[in-house]
């Protein structure tokens, strides 16, 4: 568990700040797992775990689900055959917010209970 996965989302509208490059060079390493993309001019966290088969990357979803709705903050989630493509990115301010590094932390943190 890492001191950045205890942090909570706060709220993200419009116009609130994007994560910039210093930010992002001191978040990233607390997520080393996690690739920085860019989709349609738009910056995102994105991450693939790998599962033993389907059950258990569907599980692993709606455990990330239930975080999301809890948090108020919702990633992509490509559900396929042993694995789960996760993407984590702000819509309301179409980038990076710090509660997408927040996120991120969290979800790996649900596979390391
Ligand atoms: C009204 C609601 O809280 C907002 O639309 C939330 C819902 N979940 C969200 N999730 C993500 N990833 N980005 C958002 O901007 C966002 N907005």
């Amino acid at each position: 568990m890492t001191a950045l996965s205890q942090n909570s989302c706060e709220a993200c509208r419009i116009g609130a700040p994007k994560v910039d490059e210093a930010e992002a060079k001191e978040l990233l390493p607390q997520i080393p797992d996690w690739s920085l993309i860019e989709v349609d001019g738009i910056q995102q966290l994105q991450r693939q775990y790998k599962f033993k088969n389907f059950v258990s990357a569907m599980a692993f979803a709606n455990q990330l689900a239930e975080i999301a709705e809890a948090e108020g903050h919702h990633p992509g989630i490509l559900v396929e055959w042993g694995k789960a493509t996760v993407t984590w990115w702000s819509h309301s301010i179409k980038g990076l917010h710090r509660n997408d590094f927040v996120m991120a932390a969290k979800t790996d943190d649900l596979l390391s209970k």
